[in-house]
């Protein structure tokens, strides 16, 4: 493992509820003649107090779904810990994960389109789910669950297709409350609804945390939205983290060029010019061919550890910084800073920014 562990872990006077250790995924692409090894997740450790949300940001293609769905079990990491409650079930659930996993972590997906089979009723979805889990599937339990999401009772007989994509998004969240989860990994809850029922949703998400000490996961690449509703943020990039605080801290004072490269490019009516090119390739060169740390015990610091600088502590917890010379595989960065969307909207790379600042600045 890289990246030291005591960075990240929480100030709260209790244990996390969920620990990820040094977490690594790879995937075999291509066919039997040309394979060759993806690495989604390099070396990722971080931990999920219970009562928080916890926003992981960053690019498409960065790793972010990739790492919600290791620690749903729904792909095998190949290599790390994830420890619920001090046991890494990793090992300790080695072939077949346990019921009991299961209804403690429960993840909630981007498309509630898809994520619900059209030809049930909701009645059966949210009855399915309790049911497995072991509990009872009474009208008076159905209608909580309704209600805890702000749907009515009606809807217990309405299909998928008879409800907008809010209330859907509400569905599955309170068929993930059914089982009384204890961590929810929320993959773009809101990326498919329209924006306004968007924050109906995200302060549904605020609510369980404060009411059931819930603890949430929140995977975006709407930085505006982690800011909104987030206690702690984490940015990705190229499968690794690159910095991570208190949410607002990170938010006002980004301390990786990655981080502030994704900030430039949300719309802000305030700074002049709103998005400039010139800044942006500089970041990104900062990003690909690192040549100094400004957060070195002396202004520069070596290649080796610590790989995480503290560059300030709010709320009780440390703001840290991956070490800026720690420079990522170039071929998953310069393929997520790709997705990176030029004001135009078209995808660009970094020679193309590059050559697009020089031009701008002569
Ligand atoms: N099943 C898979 N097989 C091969 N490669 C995969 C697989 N799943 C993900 N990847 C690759 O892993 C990398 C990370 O993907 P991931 O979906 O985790 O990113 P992401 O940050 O969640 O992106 P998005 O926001 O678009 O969902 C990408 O390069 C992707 O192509």
């Amino acid at each position: 493992m890289t990246e030291p562990i005591a960075s990240t872990e929480s100030t709260e006077s209790t244990a996390p509820l969920l620990s990820v250790r040094g977490l690594t995924k790879d995937f075999q692409v291509g066919t039997v003649f040309s394979r060759r090894r993806v690495r989604a997740v390099n070396d990722v450790s971080f931990d999920l107090p219970a009562g928080r949300i916890t926003a992981l940001v960053g690019e498409s293609g960065s790793g972010k779904s990739t790492i919600a769905r290791c620690l749903a079990r729904l792909e095998q990491p190949s290599s790390g810990e994830v420890l619920l409650d001090g046991q890494d079930v990793l090992r300790t659930e080695r072939r077949r994960v346990s019921r009991a996993y299961r209804r403690k972590v429960q993840m909630v997906f981007q498309d509630p389109f898809g994520s619900l089979n059209p030809v049930h009723r909701i009645e059966h979805f949210l009855t399915r789910a309790l049911v497995l889990h072991g509990h009872s599937a009474s009208r008076e339990a159905l209608c909580e669950l309704l209600t805890t999401v702000g749907l009515t009772e009606d809807m217990l007989q309405s299909y998928p297709h008879e409800l907008s994509g809010g209330q859907r998004q509400r569905v599955a969240i309170a068929r993930a409350l059914a089982v009384e989860p204890r961590l929810i990994l929320a993959d773009e809850p809101t990326s498919m609804l329209d924006v306004s029922v968007r924050v109906g949703v995200l302060n549904l998400m605020r609510r369980l945390r404060d009411e059931r000490d819930i603890a949430m996961l929140y995977i975006t690449h709407d930085l505006g939205s982690a800011r909104y509703l987030a206690d702690t943020t984490m940015v990705m990039f190229a499968g690794e983290l690159v910095e991570g605080g208190d949410a607002l801290a990170v938010m006002d004072a980004p301390a990786h060029p990655y981080t502030r490269l994704l900030l430039s490019a949300v719309p802000d009516p305030e700074r002049a010019g709103s998005y400039d090119p010139v800044e942006r390739a500089k970041l990104r060169e900062a990003i690909l061919n690192p040549t100094s740390c400004p957060y070195g015990d002396d202004g520069t610091c070596s290649r080796t550890e610590p790989v995480r600088h503290i560059v300030g502590e709010d709320d009780g917890q440390p703001h840290w910084v991956r070490c800026h010379l720690r420079a990522p595989a170039s071929d998953i960065a310069r393929r997520v800073l790709k997705a990176t969307d030029r004001p135009d909207g078209e995808a660009t790379d970094t020679t193309d920014a590059t050559e697009e600042a020089e031009t701008t600045a002569a």
